[in-house]
């Protein structure tokens, strides 16, 4: 492995291969070294040290398919592993995306990422040996579970490398599956349909991502490219409701933050995110759920110290931001290329 990089990518080059990438897997060692040499992270060091002293430890049983991740069990591993297992986990503090469990450990991320999951499962095409992009995957809990439903490939894509590193200390004990994340932005992705003729991937994630892009319509397009014809693109955003007019297109571009964060920019009515979809060439652009974010959702926790989406809302009325924006409501919409 080239010495910048945090990982080891080989068997994600075998896995491209099998489900006919070979012309993306010639090149994607180049790219990623590229990757890692422009995006130097000062903790890179620290990372690969908690890597390297993760204990050797076998998982008797693996469940992806439940809520809770889980990986191994409390008696794969004596107490005083347990503690130092503990101690490296803790050091990848903070933990936003699960929850997990790891050999008994219960992480209990900021997010519940498992409702997200519950909303969004049963709209989908059947991902039985589909070949799956999650962009924006953050430290791959959805792959997980994508996985779990008989993908045959799941591949994420996160800027992160803080993300990465949390994705490889659960991979290092379930082994080698069809499951990989890359450190790269959406944007650094190939076009795959037109770089590789009428190639892509069957269904396309895109969570959260939307609204931190100063470049919506483009986002979109790089969306659909990555799609083979038909394939499915499942898109989940911030979005804002006119409860007067529920046929209104129009948007929110928040004068400074929203819920506190400064990026982010587009926060589209449901029937304009539609119209955007379509614009693009999409087809068949349904809504299949919207949900405005509790805070039993999203919350501190021991693995996430920070301030959460309680801290983000007006004390008084949970319906508005801090700011005085409409609080944090999520439509997913599927479609198809
Ligand atoms: N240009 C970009 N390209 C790709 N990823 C990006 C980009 N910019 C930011 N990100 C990444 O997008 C993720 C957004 S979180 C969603 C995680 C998961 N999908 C979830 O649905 O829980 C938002 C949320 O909290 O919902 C982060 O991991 C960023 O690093």
């Amino acid at each position: 492995m080239s010495e910048n990089m945090i990982v080891n990518f080989e068997s994600l080059y075998a896995d491209l291969e099998e489900n006919d990438f070979v012309e993306w897997q010639e090149v994607l060692p180049q790219q990623l070294s590229a990757i890692f040499e422009k995006r130097q992270h000062g903790k890179k060091e620290e990372w690969e040290n908690i890597l390297q002293q993760l204990p050797e430890l076998q998982a008797s049983s693996i469940d992806i398919s439940a809520d809770k991740v889980r990986i191994g069990s409390a008696e794969d591993c004596d107490q005083e592993t347990s503690e130092y297992l503990l101690s490296l986990l803790k050091k990848l503090h903070p933990w936003r995306k699960g929850p997990y469990e790891l050999f008994g450990i219960h992480i209990d991320t900021e997010w519940h990422s498992d409702w997200k999951w519950q909303r969004i499962q049963s709209h989908l095409t059947p991902l039985k040996n589909r070949r799956v992009l999650d962009v924006g995957c953050g430290n791959g809990y959805h792959m997980w579970r994508m996985l779990a439903d008989g993908a045959k490939l799941v591949v994420g894509a996160d800027p992160s490398q803080f993300f990465l590193v949390q994705f490889q200390t659960l991979k290092k004990y379930v082994g080698e599956k069809p499951i990989h994340l890359l450190p790269f932005k959406g944007e650094e992705l190939p076009a795959f349909s037109k770089v590789y003729q009428g190639k892509g991937f069957d269904t396309v994630f895109s969570m959260g991502v939307l609204y931190h892009r100063v470049s919506p319509i483009e986002h979109l397009q790089e969306l659909r490219s990555f799609l083979r014809a038909d394939g499915e693109l499942v898109l989940e955003t911030l979005v804002i409701e006119d409860e007067s007019n529920q046929q209104s297109h129009e948007l929110l571009l928040p004068e400074d933050r929203y819920a506190k964060m400064r990026n982010v920019w587009f926060l589209p009515t449901p029937p304009l995110l539609v119209r955007m979809l379509e614009r693009v060439g999409f087809k068949n652009v349904r809504v299949v759920d919207i949900n405005q974010t509790s805070i039993e959702e999203q919350r501190s926790t021991d693995w996430m110290e920070f301030e959460s989406l309680q801290d983000f809302l007006d004390p008084e009325d949970h319906n508005k931001t801090i700011e005085g924006y409409p609080a944090p409501k999520r439509a997913v919409v599927i479609c198809n290329r």
